[in-house]
């Protein structure tokens, strides 16, 4: 097995197996591409233009690094992600290029990571049984958990793009109208049941032309790569404006994205065949893999959570399949995100309304404390990690973000 002649500290999420893309800046200087590789970030514009890419289409080469985003080397298609990671590979495991390539690392610690590609539109999926069923009982208890459509489509609502943030934004609280079942009438105010939801999301790379589906067996000719989410849901604003037409304000205030895309040839050995699914699907929506990704939910330090992804009943293929089928086409920089990940067990819940059982069920801190839903000054971070290639473990890095009081 290839390894790096750079010092990868035990236990990194970024070992050579994983090089996910991200955009950083030095102080004073303007943000560009960069590859994480344990506690270095290697300056791809800078490594581009010492003439040491050796990338296919070379002319396009510097256009796609020496700049504030990813969606360039993202519209370039599979050949090009597949070359340039190889030739990173080669850069950072011959030593022969060391000395060559060493000057364009710099420690992670001195860089500012900022959102790593423009995001086109945004969707939210809602794919996890398990979450389903929860949220179901909690909001719906008079009703079936699971919607009568959930088993026959992955069920999903647009989002809002333009709110859609890199790691480490403050998250400032909402204000909106709420009104609980027992209130007469609805009240305006700062959000009193803020909440997450861990989340793994799918970044498109290639277009497609609108008028055509993309089929579940094209997902890997679209999707460049999988970051973290977390979908902050304000739970009193979102269950009095949902019904009839889904989740608006309760979500649309910030969604938080990690600031590295891992890209899916790093996930070759995180693939595995989803859970069964019955009733069969429609033709369009048969096939598509899972990935085994273990997610770990902290609040203020604690590990509150360890969501499972492999359990996730619908798959980002099928979710591809889906959101395209009527013909509604994909632009680079699209971003769809798999829906609240929440296993079987209660320790393994994507979400405090889930958590704490709508209030029931108070969540305990290290510092002895207890939450029911997020409080100012509350830190969440949501980090991942995945099989990797040669029995290495890889992972995402973490998604972070504290809360601020409401501005009224
Ligand atoms: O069931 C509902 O009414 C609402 C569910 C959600 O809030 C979930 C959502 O945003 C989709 C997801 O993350 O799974
Ligand atoms: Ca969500
Ligand atoms: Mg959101």
């Amino acid at each position: 097995m290839s390894d790096t002649w750079v010092d990868v500290p035990d236990g990194s999420h970024f070992p050579i197996h994983n090089l996910p893309y991200g955009v950083f800046s030095r102080p004073g200087e303007r943000p560009r591409v960069g590859v994480a590789i344990g506690d270095f970030v290697l300056d791809l514009a800078g490594v581009s233009a010492a003439g040491l890419l050796d990338a296919p289409d070379r002319g396009g080469v510097r256009d796609w690094f020496a700049c504030d985003a990813l969606n360039a080397f993202m519209a370039a298609g599979p050949r090009a992600w597949r070359a340039t990671r190889e030739r990173l590979t080669e850069l950072l495991t011959d030593s022969a290029y060391a000395d060559r390539v060493r000057s364009h690392l710099t420690p992670r610690a001195e860089v500012t990571l900022h959102l790593p590609w423009r995001v086109a539109d945004y969707v939210d999926f809602y794919s996890s049984q398990h979450h389903a069923e929860n949220v179901g009982r909690i909001f719906r208890p008079d009703q079936q958990p699971l919607t009568p459509n959930w088993k026959h489509l992955p069920i999903g609502y647009h989002g809002r793009a333009g709110t859609v943030v890199c790691s480490g934004t403050p998250i400032v609280r909402p204000c909106g109208q709420r009104k609980a079942p027992g209130d007469p009438a609805p009240t305006f105010g700062p959000s009193r049941r803020l909440d997450i939801e861990a989340e793994v999301g799918f970044v498109v790379g290639v277009p497609s032309k609108l008028g055509e589906p993309v089929p579940v067996e094209r997902f890997r000719e679209h999707v460049f790569g999988v970051v973290l989410v977390n979908d902050w849901s304000a739970r009193d604003i979102q269950a009095w404006e949902y019904v009839p037409l889904g989740p608006f304000l309760g979500k649309s205030f910030a969604t938080s994205v990690s600031p590295w895309v891992v890209p899916l040839d790093a996930l070759e050995a995180a693939r595995i065949t989803p859970p069964a699914q019955d009733p069969e699907p429609l033709p369009y929506l048969r096939g598509g893999e899972g990935l085994d990704l273990a997610l770990e939910i902290r609040l203020n330090g604690t590990v509150v959570s360890r969501p499972p992804f492999a359990a996730m009943y619908w798959t980002p293929a099928q979710q591809l399949a889906h959101l395209t089928v009527n013909g509604a086409s994909l632009r680079t920089g699209d971003l769809y995100a798999s829906g609240t990940v929440s296993g079987p067990e209660r320790s393994q819940r994507g979400s405090l309304l889930e958590l704490a059982w709508n209030g029931a069920e108070p969540v305990k801190l290290e510092d002895g404390s207890t939450r029911v839903f997020l409080e100012d000054g509350d830190t969440v971070s949501i980090s991942a990690t995945a099989p990797g290639t040669g029995g290495v473990r890889i992972g995402f890095g973490e998604v972070v973000g504290t809360i601020e009081p409401a501005r009224r």
